[in-house]
This record gives structure tokens, sequence and C-alpha cells, in this order.
């Protein structure tokens, strides 16, 4: 069996951060493995509180899993901290996984901080030149490049500035934008289209986490990256189109659907 890594933060909730990637990773049968670098308070509301997990934790996590285990796949969400940033990036230098996807998780749908501000320089500098793909939304992409992004033809341009940046390859996710939901792929030479048609729905709670442990979870399980994020962008579609509406917020996605309809638990 595969065996994939998320080193992100843990979200209370269940539907984003630690949560979310160990659901994904479950429903594309790969073995999900977490290092936690903070744990939030968390709702479909909002985000309450957070505490930040030491760097010596994390290095130990890290140690643990790598000493012990090989690992087929990383995927890295919120970093929290410069001092979180730098520990990950030493220990990834060091255990060099084959595969790395960087979600440049920066701040909640409810507006919070989840990366300090003083942190997304270190973030660009230490992750990005490790990073076989790196996943930012618009807002992402937008303090990444200082350019505002409100059409494709502008993330064609945000995605060349960020693969300079030193990711191998960029997704710019369309999720923020009002048409479809288009995805961009940039490898430093062509650009791929990921399309779907916008789902009308309040409950996209952890979808940015879903779709970069998607296509994580592919990667490791031996697709190319193409057809990895293509079925990734399947996964996501489904998930939301069958969100759960839990809580009085955003609800989040729906991980089993597939596989519950494949067993024949649901219609
Ligand atoms: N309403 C929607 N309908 C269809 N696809 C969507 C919708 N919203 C987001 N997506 C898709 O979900 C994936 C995640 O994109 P999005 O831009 O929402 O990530 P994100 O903002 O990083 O999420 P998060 O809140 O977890 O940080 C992308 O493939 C995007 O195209
Ligand atoms: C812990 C965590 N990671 C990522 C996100 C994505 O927005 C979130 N809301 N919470």
């Amino acid at each position: 069996m595969k065996k994939v890594l998320t080193i992100a933060g843990s979200d209370s909730s269940g539907g984003a951060g630690i949560q979310a990637d160990l659901k994904t990773f479950s429903a594309h049968g790969v073995f999900g493995m977490s290092v936690i670098t903070a744990v939030t308070a968390q709702n479909t509301q909002g985000v309450f509180a957070v505490q930040d997990i030491t760097r010596d934790v994390i290095a130990k996590q890290i140690e643990a899993i790598f000493e012990d285990i090989e690992v087929d796949g990383v995927k890295i969400g919120m970093v929290s901290q410069v001092q979180t940033i730098e520990v990950i990036a030493e220990q990834l230098r060091h255990y060099a996984p084959q595969t790395i996807v960087v979600d440049p998780v920066m701040v909640s749908k409810s507006g919070y901080h989840l990366l300090n501000p003083e942190a997304e320089v270190t973030l660009i500098k230490e992750l990005l030149p490790l990073a076989m793909m790196v996943t930012p939304n618009i807002p992402e992409a937008e303090v990444m490049t200082k350019m505002s992004i409100r059409t494709l033809k502008q993330m064609e341009e945000a995605a060349k500035i960020i693969y300079q940046m030193g990711a191998k390859n960029v997704l710019l996710k369309g999720g923020h934008l009002e048409d479809d939901s288009t995805d961009i792929l940039y490898d430093g030479r062509e650009f791929s289209y990921f399309s779907s048609s916008r789902i009308a729905t309040k409950n996209t709670h952890g979808t940015g986490c879903t779709l970069s442990s998607a296509i994580t979870a592919n990667m490791a399980l031996g697709y190319s990256l193409n057809e990895a994020v293509s079925r990734a962008k399947e996964y996501i579609t489904i998930a939301i189109q069958h969100s759960l509406s839990i809580g009085k917020g955003v609800g989040p996605t729906h991980h089993f659907y597939t596989l519950y309809k494949k067993a024949g638990l649901i219609e």
C-alpha cells in the first residue's frame, strides 16, 4: 500500500486541514500519516484559536515517520509560523521525498490568518524550491505575485511568476472567480486547463485541502502529473456536488460519496 504524509494544521470540525487530508487519502486507498503543525479551534463558522506546535515536536514527528516508514508522497498545508516552515524545509531537504505538493494556505474562508503574514516570504523561499507542485488559490496567488487576478489571462500570467519562484509545477485554482471553476496548470512550458461548472453551494469548507491531498495520493499511486490533477479535479467536483450541510456555516465536502455509491450504501 502506498504511504502518504500530510504536514498541516488540525481542524477540530473535521472539514479542512489534517482531517480533510486523511479522509481524502483513505478514499484513494492510500495509507495516510500526519505531522501536525498547529491545532485550530475551528468550525463551519470560523476559526477561534490557534496553538502552534513547537519546532522541536514538529521535527520529532517528521523524524519518527521518515526513520521508520517509506513515504510515497508528502502534502504540506497550514504552516503557520516562520520557525515551523524552517524546520519542515530543513527536514524535507534531509529526507528528500520524491513528491512534495505545497498548498500555500494563508487565510481561511472565514478570514482568519492561518499563516502569519510575516512568514509569507519564508514559505515562498523555503518551500517552493522543494515542491513538485504548488497549488495557490486566487487570493494566495495575489499575495505571492502582488498582482490583481480577475481573468484567466491574469491567472496564466501569475502562474508564470509563481513558477519562477521555484516550484516545478504551478496549479492556480480558479474556485474564487465567478465563472466556471477552471484550474490552470503550468509546467514551465505549457498550460493545461481543468474545468468544471460552478456548483451552487455554500458548503466548500476544505476544498483546497482536499484537492492538494487528492493530487498527492494520485501521484503516489503512479499517475502522471496531468492525470493526477485531472483525477483530483474529478474527485473534488463530486465531493462538492455531494457536500454536507453540517453545522451553521460553510459545510464540508463529502469524501466517501463515490465509495458509498459503489458499495450500494446510497442511491
Ligand atoms: N463552487 C464550486 N464549484 C465547483 N468547483 C469548485 C467550487 N469552489 C471551488 N471549486 C474547486 O475546488 C478546488 C479548490 O479550489 P478553491 O479555490 O476553492 O481552493 P481554496 O480556496 O484553497 O480552498 P480552502 O478554503 O480549502 O482554502 C478547485 O479545483 C476549484 O476549482
Ligand atoms: C487547519 C486548516 N488548514 C487549512 C484550512 C483551509 O482554509 C483551514 N480552514 N484549516
